[in-house]
């Protein structure tokens, strides 16, 4: 699926006025491939993957799904569109210390409903295919730091979403880590086609990247990737 934010535009209350945090941004995000969001501290990137996420909604402009769009949506419907097609892996978002590996992504498709057998298989799979399949074990205290990062990536795809959305996935990583979650990012987008959008800070994953998008003042221009 094609995830295309047209022309959008977000403001927060700023003491009397707006802060305006996205100026008519554009962009897109094409499966199987790898947009990098860079730019400076306070330019905007987390509001533009909350407005993808569609957990924040854009004052104007649309952000379209394979042409759908989702700021038209109501809640539930947002809802729906969020647990079946977009995966998350945000910083925020982190795993739960008293659940294993495994239960960090079981528990996601039992919150939506869905068997324990088939999960189960699933987040084997996606345990395996981030490299971790003999830690399912464990809980995160008794993972290291980057494992723990790939932990939340494997979780990010357990809804088997068409769009993920990534928040600064090295930024608590050394180098030589942080260069194998890319490796990871930049596989599981093109074996999985999925329209991956990454904010990062670190000009090197640049080269990993198809597209390459800064925003500065809440404005994006595409860059030549590295
Ligand atoms: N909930 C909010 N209410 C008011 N202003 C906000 C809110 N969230 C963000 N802002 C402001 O909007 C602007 C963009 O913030 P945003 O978090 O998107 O930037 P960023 O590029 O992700 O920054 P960083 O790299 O430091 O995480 C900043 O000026 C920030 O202070």
């Amino acid at each position: 699926m094609t995830m295309h934010l047209n022309d959008v535009t977000l403001t927060y209350p700023d003491g009397d006025g707006r802060l305006t945090a996205l100026d008519h941004v554009t962009l897109h995000a094409e499966p199987g491939e790898l947009t990098a969001v860079v730019g400076p501290s306070g330019s905007g990137k987390s509001s533009l993957l909350a407005v993808a996420a569609t957990l924040i909604t854009p004052d104007s402009g649309q952000v379209l799904l394979d042409g759908t769009d989702l700021v038209g949506l109501n809640a539930k419907q947002r809802t729906r569109v969020r647990r079946d097609r977009i995966g998350i892996v945000f910083q925020s978002a982190n795993l739960l210390a008293s659940l294993t590996a495994l239960e960090q992504l079981t528990v996601m498709a039992h919150l939506a409903g869905e068997a324990p057998t088939a999960a189960g298989e699933r987040a084997l799979e996606l345990l395996d295919a981030v490299g971790l399949a003999a830690q399912a074990g464990r809980r995160p205290h008794q993972l290291s730091g980057g494992q723990r990062q790939r932990v939340t990536i494997a979780r990010g795809l357990m809804n088997s979403p068409s769009v993920l959305l990534v928040d600064e996935p090295t930024s608590a990583l050394d180098s030589e880590r942080g260069a194998a979650i890319l490796d990871l990012i930049r596989r599981l987008t093109t074996e999985r086609e999925l329209a991956t959008v990454m904010v990062t800070h670190d000009r090197d994953h640049l080269a990993h990247a198809d597209r390459v998008v800064e925003i500065v003042d809440g404005r994006a221009q595409a860059l030549a990737p590295a």
